[in-house]
């Protein structure tokens, strides 16, 4: 999952909530193709948004509804998710608000297993502590090991991450995204006023680096700690498509160009679980990727730029080595394509799969999908040359990943389950698999990587 930190009127706090706003256009307006108003990234400055002589802003209003009804076709809707009418066993649980375009509500109410309750790891295994110059930060309270799980927790608050607004005549650029800014303010207020007290005081202690510019107090904080959340506007591509999730706890990850953690949601419990992706030792600072990692230095100053820090990582201090890492990387696979499914090809396709593995090891990037399309290619590439023990090693890393789904057994499919005798069992009847079929299975594997490296800040939503 891409972390995008990215850059008022009072309704009764009740579940279900609906906006009903003249201001915040619906699905049918977009289409429309009236101008979007994205969340300005970065400082923004404070200008005059006085409004035109005669012009009638649009009020706001607000209509009380069922939790347990779906979305308004043309209206955005406030809601609590889980809803607490249909989670009955689990209603002691946190909830988060959410601030929804229509069909979303709709999106989790289909889901055939929804409402699930949050499955919590046994033991607690970090702390928050301050970090100089970094403000506070999540550390570990004991030894993890790759594939643990840290944390889950639903998102304080989940909202759109853009909503159209109709500009006031002659606004300029700099007054138009003040206007939104301000707009988004008071959506803010409205989703902030429906928390429960414990979930606002937490929402209220999160950092924010928007206290000086355009940003209200509120908005300033969703900009500041807010985490993309995509999949619940299906058919909805870019800013209109994707949510922003403000969280308790993943919100105080900083930012590392080699994360030691990743996170994953879950819609039917509406949750993230955050798990760590190599060995972590006791004491060490829990980190995550505010943005793409894989870029060279250069781009990633300005990525975080408006984030307002410099990362100090040491792939950002020593960047000459990394970046030429990095774009090797990235590289993989231009000598692949032209090969052959041949025993010789297969072998040379395992020097190269485990060389860039340890360069992905080498450069701390296993966060990345790339990671898990390199350790699938080599269990892959052992069950077609026949290894079974090495093909279990790599499936057994590859189910310790977050974003892997569990290899399973099963007799038909060339995988594996965990470092058993039934998984080389499975694998071995995998091996009747013809080399074309391995073939075609290599030109996916680098299709995947290719479009999978081009993606990757996607990888956990
Ligand atoms: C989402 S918050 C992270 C938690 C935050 N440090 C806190 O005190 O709650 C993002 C902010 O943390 C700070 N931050 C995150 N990663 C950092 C890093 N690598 N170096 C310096 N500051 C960082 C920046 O101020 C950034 O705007």
């Amino acid at each position: 999952m891409k972390r995008s930190f990215v850059k008022n009127s009072k309704a009764k706090a009740s579940t279900g909530t609906v906006a009903e706003s003249p201001l915040l256009a619906s699905d049918a307006t977009v289409a429309q193709a009236l101008p979007l108003a994205r969340f300005p990234i970065g400082k923004v400055d404070k200008v005059d948004v006085s409004l035109p002589e005669g012009y009638h802003e649009p009020s706001l209003k607000y209509v009380e509804r069922d939790a347990r009804h779906g979305s308004l076709q043309t209206a955005m809707t406030y809601t609590t998710v889980p809803n607490p009418f249909n989670c009955a066993n689990f209603s002691s649980e946190p909830v988060s608000e959410c601030f929804f375009f229509p069909g979303s509500k709709e999106v989790l109410m289909n889901l055939p297993n929804y409402p699930q309750p949050l499955v919590r790891p046994k033991t607690t295994s970090f702390h928050m502590i301050d970090v100089p110059g970094k403000g506070k930060g999540l550390f570990s309270t004991r030894a993890l090991k790759a594939g643990d799980l840290i944390l889950t927790e639903r998102p304080l608050l989940v909202c759109a991450r853009a909503v159209v607004i109709l500009r006031p005549p002659n606004f300029s650029d700099a007054q138009y995204s003040q206007y939104s800014l301000d707009h988004l303010e008071k959506v803010t207020e409205i989703a902030v006023g429906r928390m429960r007290p414990e979930a606002k005081a937490a929402f209220m202690a999160l950092a924010n680096c928007h206290m000086e510019d355009g940003s209200g107090p509120l908005f300033g904080v969703v900009r500041t700690n807010g985490l993309s959340l995509g999949g619940l506007r299906p058919g909805v591509r870019g800013e209109m498509g994707t949510y922003n999730a403000t969280c308790k706890d993943i919100s105080r990850l900083n930012h590392s160009c080699f994360p030691n953690t990743a996170s994953r949601f879950d819609m039917a419990s509406f949750s993230y679980s955050l798990y760590a992706v190599r060995d972590i030792a006791d004491g060490e600072e829990l980190t995550y990727q505010y943005t793409a990692v894989g870029v060279p230095a250069a781009e990633r100053k300005k990525a975080l730029a408006p984030s307002g820090f410099v990362c100090t990582c040491t792939a950002c201090t020593d960047a000459a080595t990394s970046d030429a890492r990095r774009s090797n990387i990235a590289a993989f696979n231009a000598n692949l394509i032209e090969a052959r499914a041949s025993d010789e090809f297969l072998g040379k396709l395992l020097v190269k799969c485990r060389a860039q593995l340890e360069l992905v090891e080498q450069e701390g990037l296993e966060s990345l999908r790339i990671y898990w399309i390199l350790l699938r290619a080599l269990m892959d590439v052992h069950i077609w040359r026949g290894q079974a023990k090495d093909a279990s090693a790599y499936a057994g890393k590859l189910n310790k990943m977050p974003t892997s789904s569990r290899i399973t057994m099963n007799s038909s499919t060339p995988t594996d389950t965990r470092n058993t005798k039934r998984g080389e069992k499975s694998i071995a009847v995998s091996l009747k698999r013809t080399g074309r079929t391995a073939l075609i299975s290599c030109f996916i594997i680098f299709a995947m990587y290719t479009s999978e490296y081009c993606n990757y800040c996607s990888i956990s939503v």
